[in-house]
C-alpha cells in the first residue's frame, strides 16, 4: 500500500492516485439510502458535480466518503483504502465541508481560516507561513476586506465563504463540497466555482462538489454525476449527463437544454411534467 502523506510531489504525479468508490452502501439505522453505488474513477485535478432531487442522498453519500457515516463498500484513493480509517487518518486525505454554515463563534475571519491549519503558536515561522496562505486563500475568494471581521457579525454568504476558505487552505488530496454556493450571490457563485476549478487544477485536488445550479455544474465541472433514490441514474460529461430525458425522469421537468456562445450551455426549464 502506498502513504500519500509520504510520498513526494514526483512520485505522487507518477502514480496520480484517483478516487475509486464501489459498491457503496450507507444509510442511517435501518434506514439505507446509498445502495451498492459505484463511480467512475475521478482524476486528480478533475471537479466532479453530484446533482440529484431533494433527499436523493447527495449529502448522504458525500458523509460516507468522509468516513462519518458507517459504510460497506470501498472508497480508495490510488491503492489506499480510506473506508475504515480511524477518522483522524482519513481526515489527512479528505476534507468535506458540510451543507451548514459553521457555527457564530467569536473568532476573526483570519483565526478561523488559519486555525484549519493547526499549526503551534510556539512556532513563529509556522504562524507566519499559515497566515499568508491563510491570506492567500482569503484573496483568491476575494473575502480578504473580511479578514478582521469576527465571525459572529457575517451575512450567511460571507460565513459560507469562510467555511469554504476554511477547506481550502488544508488542501487537502480530495475535497467533498456540499452546496458550497446556496447561499451567494451571482459574483460570489461564479468566483467560488472558478476559484475551486483552478485550485483544483493546480493543487490536483480531486472536487466532489453537490450542486443544484444544472447550469453551473454544466459549465464548471468534468464529469456529472445525477443521483435519485441513492444511485446513479446518469453519470459522464455535463453533455452526456444531463440531457431533457434525464431531468424529466429525475426532476419531473419539462427543460431544454440550449449551447451557449462560450461553448458552455444552460438549462431552460419550460414546465413541470
Ligand atoms: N440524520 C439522518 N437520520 C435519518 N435520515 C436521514 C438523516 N439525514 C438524512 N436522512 C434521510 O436520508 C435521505 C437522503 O438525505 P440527504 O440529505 O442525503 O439528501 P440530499 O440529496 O442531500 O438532499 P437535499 O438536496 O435536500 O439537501 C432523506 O430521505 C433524508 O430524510
Amino acid at each position: 500500500m502506498t502513504d500519500i502523506a509520504s510520498s513526494t510531489p514526483e512520485n505522487s504525479m507518477a502514480s496520480a492516485p484517483a478516487l475509486t468508490i464501489e459498491h457503496l452502501s450507507a444509510g442511517y439505522r435501518n434506514r439505507p439510502i446509498i445502495k451498492n453505488l459505484s463511480l467512475m474513477p475521478m482524476q486528480e485535478g478533475q471537479v466532479v458535480s453530484l446533482i440529484g432531487p431533494n433527499a436523493a442522498g447527495k449529502s448522504t453519500l458525500l458523509r460516507a466518503i468522509a468516513g462519518l457515516l458507517p459504510a460497506t463498500g470501498s472508497v480508495r484513493l490510488g491503492d489506499v483504502e480510506i473506508l475504515g480509517l480511524p477518522l483522524v487518518d482519513q481526515a489527512r486525505h479528505i476534507t468535506y465541508t458540510p451543507q451548514e454554515l459553521p457555527q457564530q463563534i467569536a473568532l476573526t475571519v483570519l483565526e478561523t481560516v488559519m486555525g484549519a491549519l493547526q499549526v503551534s503558536r510556539e512556532n513563529r515561522q509556522d504562524v507566519d507561513a499559515a497566515m499568508q496562505k491563510a491570506i492567500d486563500v482569503l484573496e483568491r475568494l476575494g473575502i480578504s476586506h473580511l479578514a478582521m471581521e469576527q465571525l459572529d457579525r457575517l451575512s450567511g454568504g460571507q460565513r459560507q465563504l469562510t467555511s469554504l476558505a476554511q477547506t481550502l487552505v488544508r488542501e487537502p488530496k480530495v475535497l467533498l463540497l456540499d452546496e458550497p454556493i446556496s447561499a451567494l450571490d451571482l459574483h460570489y457563485q461564479l468566483r467560488v466555482m472558478k476559484e475551486v476549478r483552478e485550485i483544483a487544477a493546480e493543487k490536483r485536488m480531486i472536487v466532489l462538489v453537490v450542486l443544484h445550479d444544472l447550469s453551473i455544474a454544466a459549465r464548471w465541472s468534468d464529469r456529472i454525476v445525477v443521483l435519485a433514490n441513492g444511485a446513479v441514474v446518469a453519470e459522464g460529461t455535463p453533455q452526456q449527463a444531463i440531457t431533457p430525458e434525464v431531468l424529466s425522469d429525475v426532476y419531473q421537468v419539462k427543460a431544454r437544454v440550449e449551447s451557449c456562445s462560450q461553448g458552455s450551455f444552460t438549462v431552460m426549464v419550460d414546465d413541470v411534467v
